[in-house]
């Protein structure tokens, strides 16, 4: 079969992890072909780019083309809406889903000097940064993982901050000076996982079905039942992490959710538990709750005229 994938050194690692899945597990041959998609081809910041999906939809045109059987993304940069003709496969073990820094002379956040440049254009990432009130600079930057670390060495920015799950596929783990507590920094919905999709109507559904991870598979849709419930895009203010926990009556999905202001001045911070076998359902009722406090407004808010920021370096 031929599987679909980006030309970035993260996507062919992505795809040739699932490719060599595939021949193992499927025991199938498998064959790379390299698809550009808006995301890899334009330098504009991604916050502006046709919203979400700016890597994902050469994909599903090659697949729905025939053009390639399989496609392989990062889950967090999959839209929550369901494509036509295409089905979400398998959703593999995850990574570790969490973020991390990696900074000039080892330092951590907190060791960062008031007015450090810290190169990131997730609003995600920009809102919680802020709400630490640690008085950095904090830049837009785009580029592959590689590029964003090469920054820091030739100290355009003081420090980046990444998913762990990229570095960790890449080889580049000890590249890492701090890895951040969740508490801290929630990641996108989705981040350290990978997303298998082929046509709906091939045989493929259900063979690849073999690779599917459910705790994984349940974590991902709770924390994405967030994401499409506020109505928010891969770029929002917005994280969420679900993790699969032994509760007094067996296991349980464990989620957690943050809505943040751009300027991270004001946030909505909520957790629910519920039973594994209904994460979407979990996610909603979060989400549901986060609304009821405000959380839509919060996101939306123009700067200018949102809230006075509380928790900023004087
Ligand atoms: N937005 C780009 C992107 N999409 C997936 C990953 C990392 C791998 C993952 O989260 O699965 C990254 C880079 C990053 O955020 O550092």
């Amino acid at each position: 079969m031929r599987l679909g994938t980006r030309a970035s050194a993260l996507a062919t690692t992505q795809s040739g992890h699932v490719a060599d899945l595939i021949r193992e597990r499927l025991g199938r041959e498998v064959e790379l072909v390299e698809v550009a998609t808006e995301g890899d081809v334009s330098s504009a910041p991604l916050a502006t780019m046709g919203g979400t999906g700016v890597f994902v939809s050469a994909l599903r045109d090659a697949l729905l083309a025939g053009r390639v059987d399989v496609a392989v993304h990062s889950l967090k940069d999959l839209p929550t809406a369901p494509a036509d003709g295409i089905a979400l496969a398998a959703v593999p073990p995850r990574e570790d889903p969490r973020d991390v820094v990696v900074a000039r002379d080892g330092l951590t956040l907190g060791e960062l000097p008031v007015g450090s440049r810290l190169g990131t254009g997730s609003p995600r990432r920009v809102s919680q940064l802020a709400a630490l009130g640690l008085g950095l600079e904090l830049e837009g930057i785009r580029g592959n993982v590689d590029t964003r670390i090469r920054k820091v060495r030739e100290g355009q920015y003081d420090a980046v901050v990444l998913a762990r799950a990229g570095l960790a596929r890449l080889g580049r783990l000890d590249e890492v000076t701090e890895v951040l507590d969740p508490l801290q920094m929630l990641p996108a919905p989705g981040q350290g996982a990978l997303a298998i999709e082929c046509r709906s109507d091939d045989e493929l559904v259900t063979a690849l079905a073999q690779l599917d991870d459910p705790s994984t598979r349940a974590a991902v849709t709770a924390e994405r039942a967030v994401l499409s419930t506020l109505e928010a895009g891969c770029s929002a203010p917005l994280g969420a992490l679900a993790d699969v926990v032994e509760g007094d009556d067996g296991e349980e999905l464990w989620l957690r959710a943050i809505a943040l202001s751009e300027d991270g001045g004001l946030s909505v911070r909520m957790s629910a538990s519920g039973p594994v076998d209904d994460a979407a359902g979990l996610g909603q009722r979060l989400a549901s709750e986060m609304l009821a406090e405000g959380a839509a407004d919060l996101m939306t808010a123009p700067s200018e005229q949102g809230p006075p920021v509380r928790n900023q370096h004087a």
